[in-house]
């Protein structure tokens, strides 16, 4: 049975949904913050489920050697080295939509929170002091509200600031125009939008690209008295540029959910009293953690159990429905990718992979997956489906995919071309209805071969006593043949053997048959056909 720890604080929804679907889960909400004894601990588990407070770093990663899925219960995936994940092959996902509205509102709250002083206020009525004339706030009707990442929640919140009657621009390289009219809102560049907002609004996931975007030079950029709302991440502003622009009054209020350093128990954005913080409560609404934690327990229970993908970072989605009809290509796009690793000693440049009519409607990109992980694992043993892309493109490999209706006698195969700087190299499959992968061409010569645990394939002369020959060798070496297959492009041409056989070729065998001047090459091959 797989085994999840849930490390950070988590409705007890997930520990009975990983329960119920066949998980035997640890809930341990405070472990997160130890992270010695996380350490200590983590290699007895097949999943993590966690929040923002555990830090998946690539030491902690390294010392889960069991762990095959990471379950973000929220949005932010920042506090997750996805890098190494993918290198060992561990699923990485979240749950992109379970807390959107709720930190929508948040930024909301803590816009009109702002705008009002509320905070202050209030903690100077229940003083007693009945301060009237001290808190001047601003209206928001009419004003414009500048929405820097226009996603899931940036998309809610602007939707919500056209209700409060405000004008709202948004700058995200991804908006279309199409989007922004259907938001009813205008779509500007950053600068557009830093110099005209009377309020902006992050929410930017936190990326190379994005950390310190609200900066001393950005700033210089805004309006005097402009208003700054950071429900997204707290990389996103440099706190000391924002300090002193609050201090010179260049920005007016600031409401801040996220910091730089978290938890913050210190902070120089304490104690300013245009300043509203509140402590990362963006997702904290009972409805968005029953979301998460149900969305979170089902999609690694599901991923455990039955091999369905959901809400991946690193790796396509497979569905619990489509699952069962792709393993068996999945298996066969492994097979296709292991046996071309194996026969190719060089390095691998170009990878094309067609998938022929019913393969061309499925999920591609899990069979991609498939093909690079069987086709990097003779180098690499504990490669799989989410590091393989990862590592292809790390060796600069060169990878395209066509798809195209049915071209001959088999509902659908796959072919997979592989180029080294000295060769190129074919091999296609197909799937029976045993579920059973074949093998049906190999350097463009057809044939039909089952796929057994040892194989033995020969590149040979097209001339008589080739089956005596190999049968000969084998036999005196008592190594019992299950299937033999033949196949040449021409009488006299290139020809090919490709043997299922018993049990693994010894290597005085092996040398024998290489001996041969009739060989031209013998290369014994291993397929896990039982994994996966
Ligand atoms: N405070 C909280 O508790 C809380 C809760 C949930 C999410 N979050 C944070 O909010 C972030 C946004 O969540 P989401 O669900 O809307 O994500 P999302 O992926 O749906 O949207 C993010 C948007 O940012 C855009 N973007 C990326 N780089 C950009 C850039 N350089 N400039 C402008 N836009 C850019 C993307 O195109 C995308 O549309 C999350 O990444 C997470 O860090 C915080
Ligand atoms: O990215 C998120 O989903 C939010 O930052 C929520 O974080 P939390 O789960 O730690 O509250």
């Amino acid at each position: 049975m797989p085994k999840v720890l849930v490390s950070d604080k988590l409705s007890p929804t997930a520990v009975q949904i990983f329960k119920d679907r066949g998980v035997e889960v640890d809930y341990m909400p405070d472990i997160g913050k130890d992270k010695d004894r996380l350490l200590e601990i983590i290699g007895d588990y097949d999943g993590l489920a966690i929040r923002s407070a555990t830090k998946v770093t690539a030491k902690l990663i390294a010392a889960a050697t069991n762990l095959k899925v990471v379950g973000r219960a929220g949005i932010g995936v920042d506090n997750v080295d996805i890098p190494a994940a993918s290198r060992r092959g561990i699923i990485v996902m979240n749950t992109p939509f379970g807390n959107s509205i709720t930190t929508a509102e948040h930024a909301i709250s803590l816009m009109l929170a702002v705008a009002r002083q509320i905070p202050e206020a209030n903690a100077s009525t229940q003083a007693g002091k009945w301060e009237k004339n001290r808190f001047m706030g601003v209206e928001i009707t009419g004003k414009t509200l500048g929405v820097v990442g226009c996603g899931n929640i940036g998309s809610i919140v602007a939707t919500r600031g056209v209700g409060l009657k405000m004008h709202v621009i948004a700058f995200d390289p991804f908006l279309s125009e199409k989007r922004a009219v259907e938001l009813g809102i205008e779509k500007v560049d950053l600068d557009e939008l830093l110099a005209r907002s009377d309020f902006i609004t992050l929410h930017t996931p936190l990326t190379d690209k994005t950390r310190n975007i609200i900066n001393a030079q950005s700033i210089a950029k805004m309006k005097d008295g402009v208003r700054i709302i950071n429900c997204a991440r707290g990389g996103l502003i440099v706190e000391a540029d924002l300090v002193t622009a609050l201090k010179s009054g260049k920005v007016a209020g600031a409401g801040i959910d996220v910091f730089e350093a978290e938890p913050a128990t210190e902070n120089a954005l304490f104690g300013l009293d245009n300043v509203v913080c509140t402590p990362h409560l963006g997702a904290a609404t009972s409805e968005a953690q029953e979301n998460v934690a149900l969305q979170v327990a089902e999609q690694m229970s599901d991923y455990l159990v039955k091999g369905a993908v959901t809400n991946a970072i690193n790796m396509p989605s497979i569905t619990a429905e489509e699952a069962p009809r792709l393993k068996p290509f999945i298996k066969l796009a492994e097979v296709l990718g292991t046996f071309v690793g194996q026969v190719t000693e060089d390095p691998i440049k170009e990878v094309e992979i067609l998938f022929d009519g019913q393969t061309a409607s499925m999920n591609t990109s899990a069979l991609v997956s498939a093909a690079l992980a069987g086709l990097i694992r003779p180098q690499v043993a504990d490669v799989n489906m989410v590091s393989a892309p990862i590592m292809a493109k790390e060796r600069g490999v060169i990878l395209s995919e066509i798809r195209r209706d049915k071209s001959g006698v088999f509902d659908g195969y796959i072919k997979l071309t592989v180029k080294t700087p000295t060769k190129t190299r074919t091999i296609a499959g197909t799937c029976f209805s045993d579920g059973k992968p074949r093998f049906i061409q190999i350097k463009g010569i057809n044939l039909e071969a089952e796929v057994g645990e040892h194989m033995l394939y020969t590149t040979n002369q097209d001339s008589p006593g080739i089956i005596g020959l190999l049968g000969s060798v084998l036999g005196k070496g008592e190594v019992n043949i299950a299937n033999f297959q033949l196949g040449r492009n021409r009488a006299g041409g290139d020809a090919i053997a490709l043997l299922y056989l018993d049990a693994q070729i010894p290597d005085a065998v092996l040398a024998e048959l290489r001996a041969n001047p009739k060989i031209d090459s013998a290369k014994p091959l291993h397929f896990d056909i039982n994994g996966g």
